[in-house]
């Protein structure tokens, strides 16, 4: 099960040579400073951008290569624009309708699913222009899966929407991606979006992939310049193990042992996922006697690299997990801090993704 394929075009200023290689299940996200080609590379994907040379296999559906180039209407794709683009006409039931205008026709079945997931109903006979830009792009999503799509492609999918209507948006996109089996590339700058949905990420720069992989890994990956970012962090997957009701204190359970984290209790054995700020860990060779901070993992430093004027990006080994932490150059020093040693980290603030 992949998305395997090569996209290879000039343009005047621009040219792509892209080589992929995504899983064909999850949320993939692709990140890359403006003009990287992301959205052209999602374009040529759908059929909607003339290539010099493209491959393309979807989950063994081979939609071009040499010989082959299925055209834009005989791809089962469901591809949700920047701009929302619903048509003004038209009320909600119009626009979902008019994706079966082409190709195959409504998937009527799919259709109702994505309704559900997305908590359409409501919306159905209201006119598009009345509509919130949160439920214009999920009236947008699903017309986008209406023909019941092989692949979703989701182009910058918060793009245009203030903070508190992302916030409301994003548990529909969760939901989507705990429900349905149809693979998703996502296009997106928001971090915390990409964090929250995406179990792949893939960076984009100048018409070339530069990363590709597991999300945890690609964002611990040293190599890359993304982890010398001030937002540079890693994602753990934790399960909740219990909740101490005097001080409101979740237990989280991670590879590498227990972290907690303050606020509302949490579902018991219920699985989260957390985000680590390297700049919020700090290292320590023994276990702290007397802290205000309360989260203290072993863990063994695998590698320390310069990031710029005294500071290091020491990526750690936390159980089976990677970490990041943003230390000093002195407090290496201080510490004797190489590859190999025993350690302690100290976490001090965590932030929960779902
Ligand atoms: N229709 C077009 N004709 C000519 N050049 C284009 C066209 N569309 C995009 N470009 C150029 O191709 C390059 C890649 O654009 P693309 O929109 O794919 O980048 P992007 O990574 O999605 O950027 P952003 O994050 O800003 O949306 C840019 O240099 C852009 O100016």
């Amino acid at each position: 099960m992949s998305i395997r394929g090569h996209m290879v075009l000039a343009r005047e200023s621009f040219s792509m040579d892209a080589m992929f290689d995504f899983p064909g299940r999850g949320v993939t996200g692709i990140q890359g400073p403006s003009g990287a080609g992301k959205t052209t590379l999602l374009r040529a994907i759908a059929g909607l951008e003339k290539v010099q040379r493209g491959q393309l296999v979807v989950n063994a559906a081979t939609w071009q290569d040499n010989n082959t180039c299925v055209p834009v209407h005989r791809r089962r794709v469901g591809f949700v624009f920047q701009d929302a683009r619903l048509f003004d006409h038209l009320d909600v039931q119009g626009n979902l309708d008019y994706a079966g205008r082409r190709g195959d026709g409504v998937d009527t079945q799919q259709l109702s699913q994505a309704i559900d997931l997305l908590g359409i109903g409501p919306l159905l006979k209201r006119r598009t222009q009345g509509l919130s830009g949160g439920e214009q792009k999920r009236v947008a999503i699903a017309r986008a899966l209406a023909r019941g799509p092989a692949l979703l492609l989701l182009d910058e999918p918060m793009a245009g929407l203030d903070r508190d209507r992302r916030d409301t948006l994003l548990p529909w996109l969760e939901r989507l991606q705990r429900e349905l089996e149809i693979p998703v590339l996502m296009v997106s700058h928001d971090t915390t979006e990409i964090d929250r949905l995406c179990d792949h990420l893939a960076l984009m720069d100048a018409g070339r992939m530069t990363a590709s992989g597991p999300i945890q890994a690609v964002l611990t990956d040293t190599g890359l310049a993304t982890t010398r970012s001030p937002g540079a962090g890693s994602i753990l997957a934790a399960r909740v193990s219990g909740y101490d009701a005097r001080w409101k204190l979740n237990m989280l359970d991670i590879a590498g042992g227990r972290l907690v984290l303050p606020g509302p209790a949490l579902q018991t054995q219920s699985k989260v996922r957390i985000r680590i700020a390297a700049r919020d860990v700090s290292i320590t060779l023994q276990p702290p006697a007397d802290s205000s901070i309360l989260n203290c993992l072993r863990a063994t430093v695998e590698s320390l690299v310069d990031v710029g004027p005294g500071q290091v990006i020491a990526r750690l080994a936390c159980g089976a997990d990677q970490v990041l932490a943003r230390v000093t150059t002195r407090s290496v020093d201080a510490l004797g801090l190489e590859p190999g040693a025993a350690v302690y980290i100290q976490v001090k603030s965590l932030a929960l993704l779902n």
